[in-house]
């Protein structure tokens, strides 16, 4: 660790890249976005400790889709609808997001919380390994969304890129993991999971065919445009 880092980081664990002052300050301006049921999905995934991407992350990505006009969207790790709440808010009525995950509960919670916030009608949520789901479905989107495991990053980005339209977008969320992509000799929670980010990211930053850029809010979100 260099002084930099030990300056920033007294452990070599991980950090916040943006600071929460700051954080908690954008957060004061977007409280027009708050529906019941956001405060509700936030709340479950406190007291279970579910990753689920914040308030403001969720309104990066409802802004990048409106940005493109996108109107179909993947998601590889849906958990229980967080995410997907804000692309199926920025799709519209004729718009399609297809949800993936693991765990058939995280389907069922996402109907409950989706439906309550009128948006259930326009997703197609599918159980089970989110790289075999993608494989079994079929065309071009103008967003994938990959928000699995740490491992599968290089996996998942090598799969999507193929299937973005021209001016679509590749989003990632976690990339800067807490920092630790910057750390050397960092402490791993899940073994590999900082070397298949990095690899990641590098992947993305050297593809002649995508312009990239990670907005550091919470735990950096990548956005990758095709050209
Ligand atoms: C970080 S959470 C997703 C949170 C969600 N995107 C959000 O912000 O609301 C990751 C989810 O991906 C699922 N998952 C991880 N790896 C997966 C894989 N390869 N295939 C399917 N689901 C996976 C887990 O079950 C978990 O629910």
């Amino acid at each position: 660790m260099n002084d930099i880092q030990s300056a920033v980081i007294p452990e070599s664990d991980g950090f916040i890249p943006v600071n929460p002052v700051v954080e908690a300050y954008m957060r004061t301006l977007v409280t027009h976005s708050d529906h019941p049921v956001l405060a509700e999905m936030e709340e479950f995934a406190r007291l279970r400790n579910f990753p689920i991407v914040n308030r403001l992350a969720g309104i990066f990505l409802e802004t990048q889709t409106k940005m493109i006009n996108a109107k179909r969207v993947f998601e590889f790790g849906s958990g229980y609808g967080y995410s997907a709440y804000w692309f199926a808010r920025a799709v519209g009525a004729g718009g399609r997001v297809i949800c993936s995950d693991a765990d058939a509960n995280n389907r069922m919670r996402a109907e409950k919380y989706l439906s309550a916030a009128d948006v259930w009608q326009r997703i197609e949520f599918c159980v089970g390994l989110a790289q075999d789901v993608f494989a079994q479905t079929d065309g071009i989107f103008d967003i994938c969304y990959n928000d699995v495991d740490k491992g599968y990053y290089p996996e998942i980005w090598r799969m999507a890129k193929q299937r973005i339209r021209s001016g679509g977008l590749y989003i990632a969320d976690n990339v800067l993991w807490h920092g630790r992509v910057a750390l050397q000799g960092s402490h791993e929670t899940v073994r590999g999971s900082t070397e298949a980010i990095m690899e990641h990211n590098r992947l993305i930053f050297n593809d002649q065919d995508f312009d990239a850029f990670i907005n550091p809010i919470r735990d950096g979100v990548i956005v990758a445009r095709k050209k």
